[in-house]
């Protein structure tokens, strides 16, 4: 018998989620770190504390990772301080001592050697809770900045994972010795698809395989603001390209209701989807040409796998957070983004030279495969287990 095995499991609990951005990173650390460790003939034993209403709630027992979900609130961020102060804030804010109590319970029963936080408000009470426990805190960031909640969280931690060289100036200096730059980790599937199988299991029979394949995507929840340009867009795009839009789920009956105004062979070549799961990594494969939101997920993936893209960011988020995103990887010739007004003439400026010029797209695809970092759930892991205490 290998002696290694006769190791106890190694303990994780993992906390974050909300959206596909904060979710997905943790997931993708559980898979790789249990993956190692079975080659050391040990086992991973895994908590994922999270918010009921959140989609790792979802997301962690389809994994088969035990779940247990804390009370948490909303941070919302106000221009205003005195914004901080209204109803919902208060209410919000009061729920998270509970949530800490919660959490903290499950800590205390778990044992872990390590807790990782990956952002989102759950985050809060679960990371809070692992200070007080005295346990080892790796927080992971997948923006440039630290997120609201990994900046209340960041004085509690052990380290603070980031994705990239350029936050290290940005982090507050107290905590700077403690960053390491590891990438935001990526699902390891997404890399692997297979355009013909999103071909056939999302039943595209009626796209064209000599055109381009664009796919529109608002991350997990969808943006209106994506929506209604491509669908004022929508005839002109689908004379050149198939269309895969995925419009978040709470969109995909009102814009369902307007297909039968497409012309029906142009409707052949559109696919409307609320949220794409499992054959994510068979559209994007299916892709040339993505248009979308500029989250640090959906970034990420795009540069490891060489996509071509027109960001729509969202120019509300944290200090601008998607605008220099997507800028940054415009500034690389790996993507145009678009300023200003979103209007169909904008998207179609955008988009035309794109999808007229397959060696446009491949040398933008070159430039942002030299962006991707595949190695980034490989580094995490090996944060995790350095931090642990066993
Ligand atoms: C509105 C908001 O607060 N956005 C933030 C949120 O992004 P948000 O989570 O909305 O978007 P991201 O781009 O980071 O991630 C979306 C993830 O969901 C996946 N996906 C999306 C749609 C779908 O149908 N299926 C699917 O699997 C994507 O492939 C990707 O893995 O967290 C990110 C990471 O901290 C931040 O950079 C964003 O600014």
């Amino acid at each position: 018998m290998n002696s290694a095995s006769s190791l106890p499991p190694f303990r994780l609990i993992v906390t974050g989620g909300g959206t596909g951005g904060h979710t997905y990173p943790a997931l993708t650390a559980v898979r790789t770190l249990r993956a190692r460790l079975a080659e050391e003939g040990r086992a991973l034993d895994v908590l994922w504390i999270g918010a009921q209403d959140g989609l790792e709630a979802r997301v962690a027992p389809a994994e088969g990772i035990a779940f247990t979900p804390v009370s948490t609130g909303k941070l919302r961020r106000a221009s205003n301080p005195l914004m901080m102060v209204s109803p919902s804030n208060v209410r919000d804010m009061a729920r998270v001592p509970l949530g800490v109590a919660q959490a903290r319970r499950a800590i205390l029963a778990f044992r872990p050697d390590v807790v990782l936080a990956t952002g989102g408000y759950v985050a809060v009470p679960a990371g809070l809770a692992a200070r007080m426990c005295r346990r080892p805190l790796v927080l992971h960031e997948q923006t440039v900045r630290l997120g609201l909640a990994n900046r209340k969280l960041a004085g509690s931690a052990t380290r603070i994972a980031v994705s990239s060289e350029s936050s290290l100036p940005l982090l507050p200096a107290a905590v700077r010795g403690i960053a390491v730059v590891t990438g935001n980790p990526v699902r390891p599937e997404v890399l692997g698809g297979d355009a013909d199988k999103a071909v056939w299991s999302l039943g595209l029979r009626g796209f064209d395989r000599r055109l381009p394949t664009v796919y529109v995507t608002g991350g997990a929840q969808g943006a209106q603001q994506i929506n209604d340009v491509v669908r004022d867009t929508l005839p002109w795009l689908l004379e050149q390209a198939n269309v895969v839009h995925q419009c978040g789920p709470a969109n995909f009956d009102a814009l369902r209701a307007q297909l039968p105004l497409l012309r029906p062979d142009l409707a052949a070549r559109y696919h409307l989807t609320g949220f794409v799961g499992p054959e994510l990594p068979d559209v994007l494969a299916l892709a040339d040409l993505v248009i979308s939101r500029s989250g640090a997920g959906t970034l990420a993936e795009l540069t490891a796998l060489g996509k071509p893209a027109v960001f729509v960011p969202l120019a509300t988020s944290a200090g601008n957070e998607q605008v220099h995103n997507a800028r940054y990887l415009e500034a690389a010739g790996a993507a145009v983004t678009l300023r200003g007004d979103v209007t169909p003439d904008a998207l179609r400026a955008a988009a035309a030279p794109l999808l007229a010029d397959p060696a446009l797209r491949a040398t933008m695809s070159a430039r942002a495969r030299a962006h991707g970092r595949p190695d980034a759930a490989a580094r995490l892991t090996d944060l995790l287990l350095a931090t642990a205490t066993r």
